[in-house]
């Protein structure tokens, strides 16, 4: 996957098929709110296996009953690329199921 910087204009147009995505202090970003706090530390575990699996780590913060992703690209000296991406649409994929919302 290239791992160039995104444009704004090519930043903006992802961002609107990823609602409740931002991009704050640089990151592309989304706090989930969850029913338990099992529930969220479940969340976590789910999306540090992604991560893993797609060799592309996140800020993952676990709070009470919420779970805040941040992420860029640090190979790419920070900016956002389709990797940030890429990352959120899988963890919008599973959150669902963990009861995320
Ligand atoms: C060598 C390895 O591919 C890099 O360190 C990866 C690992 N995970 C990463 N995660 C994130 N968010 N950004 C990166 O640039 C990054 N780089």
């Amino acid at each position: 996957m290239a791992t160039g910087a995104l444009s704004q204009q090519e930043t903006e147009d992802r961002l609107r098929e990823l609602p409740g995505w931002s991009v704050t202090d640089g990151r592309l970003a989304r706090t989930y709110r969850l029913g338990t706090h099992f529930a969220a530390a479940a969340l976590v575990v789910h999306v540090a296996r992604i991560q893993d699996e797609s060799n592309h780590h996140s800020e993952l913060t676990l709070g009470y009953n919420t779970v805040a992703v941040a992420v860029r690209t640090h190979d790419a000296g920070g900016a956002l690329t389709e990797k940030d991406f890429a990352l959120a649409r899988r963890v919008e994929e599973i959150a669902p199921s963990h009861g995320a919302s």
